[in-house]
């Protein structure tokens, strides 16, 4: 489906301020501005299966749309959410376990890019994807 396929990091828009806002520190934020993220995302019907590889570490996950799951982002920070399909976006709305603070994603496919977007505590940011 749309989004089916491997999509690697191409570059980041204000992603370090961004970071900064989660409270990631410096260093780790030098780290995963060049962090050579791929996705693999496979859908079938409202489920998705989703293969993450960076220098970071190698995970999967699965999820179906509307239903809450558990993730750690690359940092160690715990949030808990669900992606909902709205047209042609996906969007997800995920809470920090240690804060409660609201972080909010939504991915979009325009032309040849996979366009992910973050909000957090009002500062925005995304990262710009290319097929692999
Ligand atoms: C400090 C780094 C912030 C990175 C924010 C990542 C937000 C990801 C939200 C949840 C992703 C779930 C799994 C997935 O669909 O890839």
């Amino acid at each position: 489906m749309t989004f089916d396929g491997t999509w690697k990091i191409e570059r980041n828009d204000n992603y370090d301020k961004f970071m900064e806002k989660m409270g990631v520190n410096m260093v780790k934020r030098k780290l995963a501005a060049h962090d050579n993220l791929k996705i693999f995302i496979q859908q079938t019907g409202d489920k998705f299966h989703v293969k993450e590889s960076s220098n970071f570490r190698n995970l999967e996950i699965d999820f179906t749309l509307g239903v809450t799951f558990d993730y750690s982002l690359a940092d160690g920070t715990e949030v808990s959410g669900s992606w909902t399909m709205e047209g042609d976006t996906l969007k997800g709305t995920f809470l920090r376990k240690d804060n409660g603070n609201q972080l909010t994603t939504t991915r979009i496919i325009q032309g040849d890019e996979l366009i992910q977007s973050y909000s957090y505590e009002g500062v925005d940011a995304k990262r710009i994807f290319k097929k692999a």
